[in-house]
């Protein structure tokens, strides 16, 4: 297993220790491999950008998650990543964005009903039926016919497809991670195909038809299984990084009460269902946002995979060698940031700007080719949920708190990060 315990006990911890010893590419050791750890926005930012075309991340995220999101956006290269992220981009022009933004104001509003509040509540485990709910409402134009019961279905086999990245057994085998991803994709693959036809057959303003129905000025569009693939991705990608994102900004802004009244007080003036330069408009908010996504990145590593000889930062990394780009590491380097450990959101204001201290210094979306396509998106789905929350409700977190994270996979709170929301 090498380092792979290392990792899912504290990552920043072994890619400090790496950092210590080797400088910015670093040798590990993983699943019986050398695999090569890229530290700091320098090593990151040149595989990000790729100039020779030497890192591809189909066969990288395929060793993690692939049988379960195969022919996802982020797991095609080269031409055929091309092709297709020229028809997706389609589905998030500035006129949709203004359509799904319409959408998010009752979709949130809805799935924010049923929250208790006065009591404890596991704000992650919520805030992921949130997303998930959103997605499904965004993402589907609702699903019709299916109830809370097969929505909680559908939760839990996404989770399964993303927990399959730290399973030891590699294939479909009962009782482990990999088998309950399997499972988990097939139930998914049912599910959306159910709809397919009904999509297919009339044009609405979901995502989900969007794809079934753009096409680029050459006449390109997507075939069922793309459709298929790219929404079990998609909507994947979509809820569980702003499930990341929204449970952090709750934490801090908890911790903080000063930031949360003045992001509360941006947030009621601007009205119940703010269109979308409303929600760019929430300056506070904005600021909360990077710096949570600097200090808990949802994806805090990115990997790729070596198809030929390449040299970075120097060193030469040999074809056929896998590779992990310290993201959260890079966000808590000193050398580009001050205290880096501590919440701080004014250090991306305009006086301070310490994002620009490298062009790779803050790459919670990543960066090149593969850079989030739908990080805007995320972005105004994260500040209409805390729209909604701020103008209708106030909590405390202990100053002490710190989130007992989950490293498996994407970062997650193991204790749920409870919270008692107060009504306003
Ligand atoms: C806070 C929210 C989000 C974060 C932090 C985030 C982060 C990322 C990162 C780091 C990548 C790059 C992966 C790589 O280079 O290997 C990525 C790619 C991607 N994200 Fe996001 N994401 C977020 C929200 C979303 C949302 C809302 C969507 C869809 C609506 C989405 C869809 C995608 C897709 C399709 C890709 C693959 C792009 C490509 O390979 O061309 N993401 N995201």
């Amino acid at each position: 297993m090498g380092n792979l315990f290392k990792y899912q006990r504290d990552p920043v911890a072994l890619y400090q220790r790496h950092w210590e010893h080797y400088g910015p590419v670093a040798p590990s050791y993983m699943f019986g491999k050398t695999t090569a750890m890229l530290l700091g926005p320098d090593a990151c930012g040149e595989a990000l950008q790729n100039r020779d075309k030497a890192f591809a991340n189909g066969p990288a995220w395929s060793q993690l998650v692939g049988p379960f999101f195969r022919r996802g956006l982020m797991l095609i290269d080269f031409d055929d990543h091309h092709g297709h992220r020229r028809i997706m981009q389609e589905a998030f022009t500035p006129q949709r964005l203004d359509g799904y933004t319409r959408r998010l104001h009752p979709a949130v509003e809805r799935a924010l009903a049923g929250w208790e509040t006065g009591t404890e509540v596991p704000a992650y485990w919520r805030l992921k039926q949130l997303t998930l709910d959103i997605a499904a409402d965004l993402f589907m134009g609702g699903v019709g016919g299916a109830g809370r019961d097969e929505m909680d279905r559908i939760n839990r086999a996404f989770i399964a497809c993303v927990q399959a990245a730290a399973g030891i057994v590699r294939a479909d085998v009962p009782m482990t991670r990999w088998g309950r991803a399997y499972r988990g994709r097939r139930k998914l693959e049912r599910f959306l195909r159910g709809y397919l036809p009904a999509k297919r057959a009339t044009v609405s303003d979901d995502i989900f038809s969007v794809l079934c129905h753009i096409e680029t000025e050459d006449g390109d569009r997507f075939s069922d299984d793309d459709v298929i693939n790219h929404m079990i991705f998609l909507m994947m990608a979509a809820h569980d990084t702003s499930t990341i994102t929204t449970t952090a900004i709750l934490q801090y802004l908890g911790q903080h009460p000063d930031w949360q009244e003045r992001c509360r007080a941006e947030a009621l003036a601007l009205g119940p269902a703010p269109d979308r330069a409303g929600l760019d408009s929430l300056v506070s908010v904005d600021l909360v946002m990077r710096e949570a996504l600097r200090l808990r990145a949802p994806v805090p590593v990115l990997v790729r995979y070596t198809v030929k000889d390449t040299v970075v930062q120097g060193v030469r990394i040999p074809a056929d060698t896998f590779c992990s780009l310290g993201i959260q590491f890079t966000h808590l380097m000193p050398e580009y940031w001050a205290d880096p450990t501590v919440f701080d959101p004014e250090r991306f204001g305009p006086d301070r700007r310490e994002d620009r201290s490298h062009r790779f210094a803050w790459m919670p979306f990543g960066g090149g080719v593969h850079k989030c396509i739908g990080m805007h998106f995320g972005g105004l789905e994260v500040k209409a949920i805390l729209h909604r929350l701020l103008g209708g409700y106030h909590w405390n977190v202990d100053p002490d708190y710190v989130a007992p994270l989950d490293h498996h996979a994407l970062p997650f709170p193991k204790d749920g990060q409870p919270i008692t929301l107060i009504r306003n």
